[in-house]
Order: C-alpha cells, then structure tokens, then sequence
C-alpha cells in the first residue's frame, strides 16, 4: 500500500464552498480538480479557444515534489476538451492558484459549470538536477540516433 503523502491546502473565497480534490476510487493516481466558475457564470468553451479555470485552490507541495495537472480522458474523448500544456507543473515553491489551461479540440462549445471535474492533479516526486559540464559524454550504441533511428 502507497504511502499517503500530507499536502498542505487552502481553499480560495471563491472555492470555499467546493469539496477538496479527492482520489474517485482506491488506488487513483490523481485528484480530480473542479471548476471554480461562478455559478451564475458558467464558462463557455468555443471550439478552438482556450481559457485558464480556476480551481479556487492554493497547495503547498513538500520539497521534492511537483503536481502535474493532466487531462481526463472522458472529457477529451467525449468532448475533444483537454489541458493544454499537459502535463502542467505545479512548483513546490509555487502559492498561488492552481489553474487549469483548458482548450476545446472538438467541433461544438463546450460549457464548464461550477464544480465540474475539469482535470486531475498527479503528485510526483522530482529530482534537484545538478548540471555538470564535460567535454564529451560517455559512449552508448544508440549516440545521437532518435526521432525514428529504430525503424518504424
Ligand atoms: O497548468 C498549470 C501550470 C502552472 N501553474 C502555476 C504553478 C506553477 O508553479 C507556475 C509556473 O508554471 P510554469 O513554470 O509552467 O510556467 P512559466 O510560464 O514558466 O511561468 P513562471 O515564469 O512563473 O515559472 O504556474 C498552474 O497553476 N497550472
Ligand atoms: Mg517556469
């Protein structure tokens, strides 16, 4: 059984009344994030547009740590709606608000209401890289070949 790991929350005035990001099922790898959309103001997706959601949330990650935010799939199948810059990154050095950067890839616009599970958030340990320059790096049997070297 994986260990639970404490992360630290706040939930934002405008996300006071939302249920804190849960895992849906047992062994989840992510939390599901709501819309922090006024209810009365639902936003409205045109295909092709983009637009940053609030999650009425701010976290504090454990050193070591980052949150990926990444898509669900059902609304990218379903609706051809998904995260831009999947995955989004989340510094453990980061107060704000964690957003969404939502784009509608489908034909139809697409409407996200209040509390509507938009994406879901992956925390993930992260290494400090270190960069150590050399004058060549050591030899393997790949080199340089990528982008297709293998064959198809
Ligand atoms: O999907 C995302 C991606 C980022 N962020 C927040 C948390 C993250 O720590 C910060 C910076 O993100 P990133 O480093 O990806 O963006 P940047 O364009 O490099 O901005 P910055 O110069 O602030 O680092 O923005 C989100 O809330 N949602
Ligand atoms: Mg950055």
């Amino acid at each position: 059984m994986t260990q639970p790991l404490s992360i630290a929350v706040t939930r934002l005035d405008h996300g006071r009344d939302l249920p804190l990001p849960r895992l849906e099922t047992q062994a989840a790898a992510g939390l599901d994030l709501a819309a922090a959309v006024p209810e009365a103001a639902p936003l409205i997706l045109a295909p092709g547009a983009r637009a940053l959601v609030p999650t009425g949330l701010a976290i504090a990650l454990p050193d070591g740590f980052e949150a990926q935010i990444r898509p669900r799939s059902g609304l990218a199948f379903k609706h051809g709606v998904t995260v831009l810059n999947s995955p989004g990154t989340i510094d453990a050095d980061y107060r704000g608000e964690v957003k969404v950067l939502l784009i509608n890839h489908g034909d139809a616009a697409f409407t996200i209401t209040r509390g509507m599970r938009i994406a879901q958030m992956v925390v993930a340990p992260v290494t400090a890289p270190l960069l150590a320059e050399v004058d060549a790096l050591p030899a393997t049997v790949r080199g340089a070949g990528g982008f297709g070297s293998t064959g198809a």
